[in-house]
């Protein structure tokens, strides 16, 4: 298969790298690293050490390929799907963390959009090099939900390529429930320095807890069966999944970097707002992140 990973930072290395053993892939990033990949090659190390030779550019216009996976910041969406849109794609499938991230690639592309949740830990370490933190798994599917060739013929190419990979017919729920888990760890984490794990226990927990429990209260309104139950056991299963893993928002705040608090818990306040549905956790937590991120800009 023939695939653009369009956005190779940490996620989108890793997911290309891997799928480079099987598969022709070329890379959409910023350089040094696309050079340094097209130059001289991509080694994934941590929890896998090997190395492929994919093609790597930084410019993102006028590709084309049987399918596009999107990987950037959920900020960057929309600049990525206007570049995306000069190009030619069977399918576009995004990996992305956050909601509203599909909607903005169905405004601007003609292809089918596939939802897509991705567990796995990466970080890019170096230009050329990126390092997989932790094994998990990428769901995938229509993001309206039901059946769809295209995700089964993604789905047999991430497998083949040796990435556990579920095929799902929910992905309305998964999305919901993946945000949930972010909603609960990252901001909670990034703001008190804690790595993941700490949210198993004490006043983490309940606002870890608190937080999902309002997500899952917004799901249900939007019409996702989502209980506050599974909310919860979600995060704490994710949580003790990655217990050591410092959460991609942790990170964003200790490089000085934009998080994506906005297409996370500000999402669950905006959505929520939409029903009538007040999400005071969730809106406390949006409003630290985004005071930090106002006084580091
Ligand atoms: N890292 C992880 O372990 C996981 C990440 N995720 C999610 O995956 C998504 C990506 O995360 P992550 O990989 O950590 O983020 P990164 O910032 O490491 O990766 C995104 C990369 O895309 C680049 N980029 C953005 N726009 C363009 C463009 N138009 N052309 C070329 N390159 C572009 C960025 O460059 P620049 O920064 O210079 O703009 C950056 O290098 C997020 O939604 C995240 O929440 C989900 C699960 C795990
Ligand atoms: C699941 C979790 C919280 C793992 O750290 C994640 O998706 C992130 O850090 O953004």
């Amino acid at each position: 298969m023939d695939i653009v990973v369009f956005g190779a930072g940490s996620l989108g290395s890793l997911v290309g790298g891997l799928l480079a053993r099987e598969h022709k892939v070329t890379l959409v990033g910023r350089d040094p690293h696309a050079t340094e990949v097209r130059e001289s090659g991509l080694r994934v190390g941590g929890e896998f050490d090997f190395r492929v030779h994919p093609n790597a550019t930084s410019d993102g216009n006028e590709l084309r390929a049987d399918c596009a996976i999107v990987t950037v910041k959920a900020f960057q969406t929309e600049a990525a799907a206007e570049q995306l849109a000069t190009g030619e794609f069977d399918a576009v499938l995004s990996l992305q963390n956050g909601m509203g991230n599909e909607e903005i690639l169905a405004e601007h592309l003609d292809s089918p959009i596939l939802a897509g949740t991705a567990s796995y830990g990466a970080v890019l370490t170096d230009p050329g090099t990126v390092e997989c933190t932790g094994i998990g798994e990428i769901v995938l599917g229509a993001r309206k939900g039901g059946g769809s060739e295209a995700a089964r013929r993604l789905g047999t190419a991430f497998t083949s390529a040796g990435i556990e990979t579920e095929i799902a017919a929910d992905m309305p729920r998964r999305l919901w429930e993946k945000l949930a888990v972010n909603a609960g760890i990252n901001p909670t984490t990034a703001l008190s320095r804690v790595e993941n794990g700490a949210v198993l226990s004490g006043e983490a927990n309940e606002i870890a807890a608190t937080a999902a429990r309002e997500t899952a209260r917004v799901a249900r309104a939007d019409g996702v069966e989502l209980t506050d139950e599974d909310a919860v056991s979600a995060v704490e299963t994710v949580a003790d999944a990655t217990v050591s893993n410092v959460s991609s928002m942790r990170q964003d705040v200790e490089s000085e970097r934009k998080t994506e608090i906005d297409a996370i818990n500000g999402y669950v306040v905006a959505r929520g707002g939409k029903h009538g549905i007040e999400t005071p956790v969730n809106r406390t937590l949006s409003g630290l992140v985004k005071t930090w991120e106002r006084e580091n800009e």
